[in-house]
């Protein structure tokens, strides 16, 4: 591999570290995503380990709702990235433009999203991280998730402090002082139950404050609005359950009435 067997496009975003760049493979004008980070900027964030490790992660998945990291290379000062191409882009672009997606459309996206987390579980990695804005759209509309910074071989333990939005976060793996920190596969069921929460009204069902933090682990419920379907509504109660055991297992999401009635 070396630089010039790509001509590069248009950027395409800024993902955590580095940019990404439209790009084409001049032999066989293979299109695709290249993502550059620098190794200074990994150095300084003590982010090379887990960016090896996110690159060992996603390099061996395959599945049509996870976006493909075809291969990698590097030189002496930048590492990069050969990612799929994902033709419509950000869901979260989609969603902000939308406010909120119609009954249909959100059906479908958590049943590819159960689809894709059933496959991540079954080889063992939690992906800790779903929200919109880790989550792209491709060419025929099918969402693949991206991004598996935070991913990990299960089960898990909260080692470092986590950086981002506590929006998506169980109540296990932010109650203060809890002893045990190993949490499991079902952290990702109250991700997908924000998900589904955050396609059909536009926002968060937990915003991002202590007080909230604390209302989500004593499950205060959450207000849902009356235009969310009734079997909408049991789902979403069927995931956010403060219990991580008491989380509907994703065979049952996929076979959930909502999800069936708007799918095939
Ligand atoms: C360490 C390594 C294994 C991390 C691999 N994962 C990532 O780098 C996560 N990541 C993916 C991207 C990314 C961003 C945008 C795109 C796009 C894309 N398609 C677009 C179409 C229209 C407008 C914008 C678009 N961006 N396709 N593939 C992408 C991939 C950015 N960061």
């Amino acid at each position: 591999f070396h630089l010039g067997m790509f001509e590069i496009g248009k950027p395409l975003g800024k993902g955590k570290f580095g940019r990404v760049y439209l790009a084409r493979e001049r032999e066989h004008k293979f299109v695709c995503a290249l993502k550059v980070l620098y190794k200074s900027e990994l150095q300084q964030n003590r982010a090379e380990i887990q960016v090896r490790r996110e690159i060992e992660i996603q390099s061996n998945l395959r599945h049509p709702n996870v976006l493909k990291l075809y291969g990698h290379f590097h030189d002496s000062k930048r590492i990069f990235l050969i990612l799929e191409f994902a033709g419509q882009g950000e869901l979260y672009k989609h969603l902000r433009k939308a406010q909120r997606f119609p009954e249909r459309k959100a059906a479908q996206y958590i049943a590819q999203m159960a689809c894709a987390l059933r496959y991540l579980h079954r080889k063992h990695v939690i992906h800790r991280d779903i929200k919109p804005e880790n989550i792209l759209v491709g060419i025929h509309g099918e969402i693949k998730i991206s991004d598996f910074g935070w991913s990990v071989h299960a089960p898990g333990n909260r080692r470092k402090t986590y950086c981002g939005t506590l929006d998506y976060l169980p109540p296990e793996m932010i109650k203060p002082g809890s002893s045990d920190n190993s949490y499991d596969e079902k952290v990702d069921l109250w991700a997908l139950g924000v998900l589904m929460y955050e396609f059909l009204v536009g926002e968060a069902p937990f915003e991002d404050s202590p007080i909230m933090t604390t209302r989500r682990i004593v499950n205060r419920d959450m207000t849902i609005p009356s235009y969310v379907s009734a079997e909408a509504r049991d789902l979403l109660k069927k995931l956010l359950v403060v219990d991580p055991r008491g989380r509907l297992p994703l065979k049952k999401v996929q076979q959930h009435p909502w999800v069936t009635k708007h799918c095939q």
